[in-house]
This record gives structure tokens, sequence and C-alpha cells, in this order.
């Protein structure tokens, strides 16, 4: 297998590729991404000189760029490459619609011109809307997405599902909840509040804090997404979810005791704009169809999280005044 990876420096994708690389050593992996502020190639240090890994820099939203890479032979495509955080979205919607759906569309012209055998589309479980105290999002539930980031992510869907319908592309789409664990980028909840309170600064949570999210361990994402490339049908949606529902403030009174400091650093603020009250996500089909299993309980994960939080404060304080790119720079040379 010839795997392009994409967005494979990010949170996620930097998880997946260590992940396989050490499940599969008889695969090639070209990591494709654009090295934006999330994107850090220190998260696959471990694994920069294997033969069978390259990384190429680069826009998925760039038609001929990508139709090179796509020249040397690819046969499987993995889309992690996203904008991804919400807040941002909400102040800058465009960079969102053209990498999300206009960097979809290119990376699936050229998988249906080069003739790829599988496509498979990392989504999320916001393309779904908000949910009540009630009810769970399932993969035939309608899209209803309410941010700018959700909206795009949405869109690229249905342009992945249109690609299957109209060219029988063989694409799958997966659908996860909010993921966790180490080397996240600290603007997200968990992160952000593990770095501000170890700085003994103000944890800022939106509107009353009691919006629920359903918290999935990035390992047991990334095994997911392995079983839907080897054993899911094309034309065909998977919900992955960690069927642990917290509300935010839990999370951060959890993150809070875990580290001794006090409740007084929590700071209530305005509500995010369209603040999604719930999301929980039913994934029978991904374990009933493919035999997932997630191995993480919540509270193992986010101790465990919080303690890499702690042991690598050089890493988030790097990534967070923007420091990185010359550090590595320096380490390891230019990109
Ligand atoms: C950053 C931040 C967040 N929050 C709240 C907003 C949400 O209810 C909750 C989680 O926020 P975030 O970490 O930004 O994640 P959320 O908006 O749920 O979206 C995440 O989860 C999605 C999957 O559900 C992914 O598709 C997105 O890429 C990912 O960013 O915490 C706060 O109360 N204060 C904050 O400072």
């Amino acid at each position: 297998m010839r795997l392009l990876v994409t967005g494979g420096a990010g949170f996620i994708g930097s998880n997946f590729i260590r992940y396989m690389i050490g499940k599969y050593p008889q695969y090639d992996f070209i990591n494709l991404d654009a090295l934006t502020y999330a994107g850090n190639l220190e998260n696959l240090q471990v694994i920069e000189k294997h033969q069978n890994y390259q990384f190429i820099k680069g826009d998925i939203a760039d038609v001929e760029f990508v139709e090179e890479i796509f020249q040397k032979g690819i046969d499987t495509v993995v889309n992690f490459a996203a904008e991804s955080h919400v807040d941002r979205s909400i102040h800058d919607p465009a960079i969102f619609t053209r990498t999300n759906i206009l960097g979809s569309q290119v990376l699936l012209d050229a998988s249906k011109k080069y003739g790829v055998e599988k496509f498979v589309q990392v989504s999320t479980d916001e393309v779904y809307g908000s949910l009540g105290e009630e009810g769970l999002f399932h993969e035939t539930t309608p899209l209803s997405p309410n941010s700018p980031y959700s909206a795009s992510k949405a869109g690229a869907d249905l342009l992945v599902r249109a690609y299957y319908e109209t060219y029988r592309l063989p694409v799958m789409i997966t659908r996860c909840s909010n993921n966790y664990g180490p080397h996240q980028f600290p603007e997200k909840l968990i992160p952000l509040m593990i770095s501000r309170a170890l700085a003994n600064q103000p944890l800022p949570i939106y509107g009353d804090g009691l919006n629920i999210r359903d918290w999935l361990h990035v390992e047991d994402h990334c095994q997911a997404i392995d079983l839907v490339l080897h054993k899911g049908k094309s034309g065909e949606v998977y919900n992955v979810g960690g069927n642990n529902e917290l509300t935010n403030i839990e999370i951060v009174k959890g993150i809070l005791k875990h580290l001794g400091k006090s409740e007084t650093l929590i700071d209530y603020v305005q509500d995010r704009l369209g603040h999604d009250r719930r999301y929980a996500i039913d994934a029978t089909k991904i374990k009933q169809e493919l035999g997932w299993q997630p191995k993480y309980t919540f509270e193992d994960g986010l101790k465990e999280t919080i303690d890499w939080y702690v042991e690598n404060e050089d890493w988030w304080k790097r990534i967070i005044s923007g420091e990185y790119q010359e550090y590595y720079e320096k380490q390891y040379g230019k990109i």
C-alpha cells in the first residue's frame, strides 16, 4: 500500500502515522502537510528516518502540486488535512472553506484521475449539529452544521459522498467525537486548560460550562481509522465516539484536581457564538461491523494526558510562543 496521509503533522494525523508505521512496516507513507500553526514535525521525529516515510510540505488546495504527488503513484488517501478550530472559524471563515472544502475536492479529483483504490475522509460529529438532552448522532442523522468550521466539514463530506454516487470513487467517511491525548495543540479545551492551569492563569469557560462533549482518546480514534481503511465498505459513513459524555466544567474541575490547583482559577466568560450544546455519538455500527473497541477509559486517558503536558512543558511553551519553527530548523535542519 502506498498511502498518502494529508495533515500528517497535525495532532490526529501524526498520531495516525506513528501508529500505522509501527503496525504496517511494509506500507509506504507519504505525509503531505502545509505546516500551518497547528502542524508540528517534532511529533514525527521518532519515525522521520524510516525508509518507508516521506514528508512533503504543501497545500492540498494547490491542484498542480497535488497532481505531481499523485503522479508518483498513490493507491490510498487518508485525508486529515483541515482547519479544525471552531473559534478561529468564527473569526475567519474563508480559510476553512478553502482548505476543508476546496482542498478535499482537489484530493478527490486527483484520486479519481489517478485511480486511487481507497479514500478515507476524516470528518467530525459536528456536521450533525447540536443535540438536546436526549438522543445520539447516528450515521443517518441529517447534517445540520452550525459553525463555519462544521459547515465546511459537512460540505466536504457531501462532496466525498457525491464522488461515490457519481463516479463510484471508493470513499469512506469517519465522523469522530472530541479527541484528546498527548501532542494536541493547546487551543482545544483539554490542553488549553492544562497549560493555563500549570501557568496559574485564569481558565476561560464559555457560557455556563454545561455544554457536553463526548471524549475519545486519539489512539482509539487511530485504531478506528485503521479498521475502516482495511475493512470498511465503500460509500459508507462510520461514527467513532468514546461514549464519555461530560460537561466542560466537569472536565476542567477534573484537571484542576489532578494538578492540585484551586478552582478559583475558573473564569466564566462570554459564550461562543452559536455554541453547540451537546454532542453524543452512537458508535454501534463500527463496533458491530468492524469490531472496534476503544481501549482507554476517560479517567486513565485524562490522567495520562495531564501527566504528559506536565512532563513536556518545553513542548507546549514552544508551540504557544510560536517559536516552534525556529526551534525545529535549528534542531533538525530547514523544512
Ligand atoms: C477553547 C475553549 C473551549 N471551551 C468549550 C467549547 C466547547 O463546548 C468545548 C470544547 O471546545 P473545543 O476544544 O474548541 O472543541 P469543539 O468546539 O467541541 O470542537 C472539537 O471537536 C470536534 C469533534 O466534536 C472537532 O471536529 C473539532 O475540530 C474540535 O476542535 O469547550 C471553553 O469553554 N473554553 C475555551 O477556552
